[in-house]
């Protein structure tokens, strides 16, 4: 049996490593690295606004990830902004953000968009995993993952091998979600 092709539109080259780890066997997929435009909005929003450029930009099937990362303090903000915070403050910036604040737990949000081509709805798969937000730990190679220890572990995503991250972030609830969806198509 052949696996469906589908297209990874993403500028991030550490989401598409563990996108293809998560999907493979699954789905054929490819990649295209286009810088998409995102819009202001909720994470539902945005994640919505990105696939619908990338479908029309493959003119095929086409999923678009939205990350975010949310703070309980400050109500899930930074949430969907949290790439612009991370780009000024860097991770030390990020657990700094939480010093006024007794309550230092967050939440990391995966919102998967999957779309047929230009016409078609996207549709949405997410994937939550609750934790704490801690001083920077471990390697500093991808994103916020220093300062996000999930819940259940004494170690931040960064400092956890990577195979350990994959059975349980956010990345990999949503992509549960997504194979569940695909299997169910036609
Ligand atoms: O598992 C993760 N662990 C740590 N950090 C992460 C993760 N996943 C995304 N991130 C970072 C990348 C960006 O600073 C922000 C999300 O922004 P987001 O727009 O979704 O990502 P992006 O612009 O890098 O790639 P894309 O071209 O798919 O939009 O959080
Ligand atoms: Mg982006």
């Amino acid at each position: 049996m052949s696996l469906r092709k589908l297209t990874f539109v993403t500028g991030n080259k550490n989401k598409l490593r563990e996108m293809q780890k998560l999907l493979s066997g699954i789905v054929d997929l490819d990649n295209r690295s286009v810088d998409l435009e995102e819009i202001q909005g909720t994470t539902q929003e945005v994640a919505i606004a990105k696939c619908r450029q990338a479908a029309a930009i493959i003119n095929g099937p086409v999923i678009t990830e939205d990350v975010g990362l949310g703070f309980n303090a400050m109500k899930g903000l930074p949430g969907p902004y949290i790439k612009w915070f991370l780009k000024e403050l860097k991770p030390e910036g990020l657990y700094k953000m939480l010093a006024g604040f007794e309550d230092k737990s967050g939440f990391a949000v995966c919102t998967i968009a999957y779309c047929e081509g230009p016409g078609h709805e996207p549709v949405l798969l997410e994937g939550i995993n609750h934790g704490t937000i801690v001083e920077p730990r471990g390697p500093d190679s991808f994103g916020w993952d220093p300062v996000f220890m999930p819940n259940g572990f004494d170690k931040t995503y960064a400092e956890l091998p990577s195979e350990i991250k994959n059975t349980c972030s956010h990345r990999f609830l949503a992509v549960e979600k997504l194979k569940v969806f695909l299997s169910e198509l036609q």
